[in-house]
């Protein structure tokens, strides 16, 4: 069926779609004897640490420093910042005994590591020439989730957490670096071809003990949001609660100004779910594990050597820096392109004794199930071309269902059919009342993602009344089903 691809499963039973996939391609082993707690397998741990290194090297490129904190911290710093602890007491793992001695200071597991660093803050930071100060872990923490868990997305452990805590002299340099964040998480979701939207979170509904958060989202097939990312900007909240102070030029002391970022194995989630077909995975070969898998073809009576043929493409492709493995198992071509399509590798190259008589090679694409015959000479050169057009392939095919799930309506009537034909995001005027917001989401039985960010893009038309009480609407407020 080339060029045919399917879809159908992947929208009709998406839920159903991804928890195959997670086992049958190899991404984790959900068996584990505690709720919420996967294990990474071989193949889905390599893909996770292809996503990691782009975020390493984009920490590096904006000089934040990679730390590691413990895991445990013990209750009387979690007990500093009154928000946080309101926001994530009902969340936290215990630890109460050591052996068999209870603890006389009882310990969480870390849900996220404010709790745990900011003490040492106070002591690293003592002068403006320490600022900005720039640090971020990629970590395993605990939040006792008590919704539905789901492997990646909504898990107990979330073992590949990425936060990073960063202190400023100032709220515009705060600023600043929720910015340099925005332009991080961006070049992270080009790498992934990946595309999103940016909300400020509702004041009800930001991080526990931040001033603004910001999510950035993307559209699952079954038309519902998954927040992949957060950026929050503490003000001085945590710095007065830590005393994180700093001597400024003229020898007074200030608290510091704080963000921090977040993201975690969603992102992986997120590939998964977006690009995946009927087939399984189709992964962007910028963090595909095997790029290009080589499909010898032998012909019983031909006497052409298509394994040495294809070794020797593998070497040329691996010496251009190609992730390349050559499939040499004595099975039938159809079960290796199976099994290779169900792991999402972008390219396959078919080499029967024809392609070596005529010094050719079948490239046969994962996102679109062409194939297109090239010459041995100009082999590494088209596989990097082939890169780049599935690269933008799987782009624009994920931004035209985003677009396409994102509506812009008047009124709640409106707003009650997208949810009930495909979901998806509804745009709609807000006045900017709390009880109107919450009670635009009881009605629409749906999540109040925030404003559109930044704020320019936030203002509702002149003229539009909020549905809920008909005052001016100042704002348009987006709404989804969520993860
Ligand atoms: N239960 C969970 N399973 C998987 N990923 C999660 C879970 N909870 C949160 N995340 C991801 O982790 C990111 C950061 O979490 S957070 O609560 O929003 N923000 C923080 O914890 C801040 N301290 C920034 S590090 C979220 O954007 C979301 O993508
Ligand atoms: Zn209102």
């Amino acid at each position: 069926m080339a060029g045919k691809v399917k879809r159908e499963k992947w929208s009709e039973n998406f839920s159903e779609w991804y928890n195959e996939l997670i086992e049958t391609a190899g991404i984790q082993d959900k068996r584990y004897p505690v709720k919420g707690m996967n294990i990474w397998l071989p193949y889905g741990l390599k893909i996770m640490r292809n996503i990691e290194r782009f975020i390493h090297s984009e920490m590096e490129r904006t000089g934040h420093e990679e730390v590691l904190f413990p895991a445990l911290i013990p209750e009387t710093e979690f007990q500093k910042e009154a928000e946080h602890i309101a926001g994530f007491e009902g969340e936290v793992f215990w630890v109460t005994h050591a052996g068999h001695d209870p603890l006389d200071v009882r310990l969480i597991l870390r849900p996220t590591s404010e709790t745990a660093m900011y003490s040492m803050f106070s002591l690293w930071i003592r002068s403006h020439a320490d600022l900005p100060f720039k640090v971020y872990q990629i970590v395993n923490v605990y939040r006792y989730e008590t919704k539905h868990t789901r492997p990646l997305i909504r898990v107990r452990e979330i073992s590949r957490f990425f936060e990073a805590h960063t202190a400023h002299d100032s709220y515009e340099d705060a600023e600043r670096q929720i910015k340099e964040d925005l332009e991080i998480f961006d070049n992270l979701a080009r790498f992934l071809a990946i595309p999103y939207i940016v909300s400020k979170r509702p004041d009800w509904d930001k991080f526990p003990g931040a001033y603004y958060s910001l999510g950035a989202e993307v559209m699952m097939p079954d038309g519902r949001t998954l927040q992949i990312g957060t950026m929050h900007n503490y003000r001085q909240n945590f710095a007065k609660a830590y005393n994180i102070q700093y001597e400024t030029e003229s020898g007074d002391h200030e608290y510091v100004h704080q963000t921090t970022f977040g993201m975690s194995e969603r992102l992986l989630a997120a590939v998964m779910a977006i690009h995946g077909d009927d087939s399984g995975l189709v992964l962007p070969p910028t963090i595909a594990p095997i790029q290009v898998v080589i499909v010898p073809i032998p012909k019983k009576d031909a006497e052409a050597d298509v394994f040495a043929y294809a070794r020797e493409i593998a070497e040329e492709l691996r010496n251009a820096g190609i992730r390349v493995h050559v499939d040499e198992r004595d099975i039938r071509p159809g079960r290796k392109y199976y099994d290779w399509e169900l792991k999402g590798v972008p390219l396959r190259i078919e080499v029967g004794p024809r392609d070596v008589d005529g010094k050719k090679a079948v490239l046969a694409r994962r996102d679109t199930l062409t194939k297109e015959v090239i010459d041995r000479a100009e082999l590494v050169d088209a596989v990097r071309r082939t890169f780049d057009e599935i690269m933008e392939n799987l782009y624009n095919r994920a931004r035209e269902f985003l677009e396409s799930h994102i509506k812009r309506v008047d009124t709640i009537e409106e707003a009650k059919e997208v949810f009930e034909d495909r979901r998806g995001i509804v745009e709609i005027a807000w006045c900017g009342e709390e009880s109107c917001g919450l009670e635009m989401e009881e009605i629409l039985d749906a999540k109040m993602l925030g404003t559109p960010y930044p704020d320019e893009e936030a203002r509702a038309p002149e003229g539009k009344k909020c549905p809920v009480c008909g005052r001016e609407a100042k704002f348009i407020a987006r709404f989804a089903r969520t993860y």
